[in-house]
């Protein structure tokens, strides 16, 4: 269970990390902010490749960046991109890519007025394959 005060700065700073998107391809801007188990808010945009395929999702970008920072333990993340009439879930690879980091995470998926939907890593990819299958707790 994520606190409300928490759940209120992952909101504003994926918003914020969507500005930063590099998506000069799709031009569609994502933002993602992930929460680790100590406080901390890693943030991520996507960033795009004139090889299309070499492009980022937000989400994983801020996964990379937070490994890369020591951070390993989270327990939510928050996405948005500019989709205004639909709360827009992470890709099917982001998903698999939070997975590696825990089942528990709890997931927002919010729209740019703010407004979000909560749900979670579990709901959202059942019958995973996990690291547990491959022996790791
Ligand atoms: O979960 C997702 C899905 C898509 N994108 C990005 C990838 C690409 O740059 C753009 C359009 O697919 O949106 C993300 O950042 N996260
Ligand atoms: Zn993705």
């Amino acid at each position: 269970m994520t606190d409300s005060a928490a759940v209120k700065e992952l909101v504003s700073k994926c918003l914020a990390a969507r500005g930063f998107a590099y998506c000069p391809y799709s031009h569609f801007p994502v933002g993602a902010a992930l929460l680790t188990t100590g406080g901390a808010v890693i943030t991520g945009c996507n960033v795009e490749n004139a090889s299309y395929g070499l492009s980022v999702c937000a989400e994983r970008t801020a996964v990379q960046r937070a490994v890369a920072e020591g951070y390993t333990e989270f327990t939510a993340i928050a996405v948005t991109c500019d989709v205004e009439d639909s709360f827009v879930g992470p890709c099917g690879a982001c998903r698999q890519v939070l997975l590696e980091f825990g089942q528990q995470w709890d997931v927002y998926l919010v729209k740019p007025d703010s407004s979000f939907r909560k749900t979670s890593l579990l709901d959202l990819l059942p019958l995973a394959f996990s690291p547990s299958h491959l022996g790791r707790k």
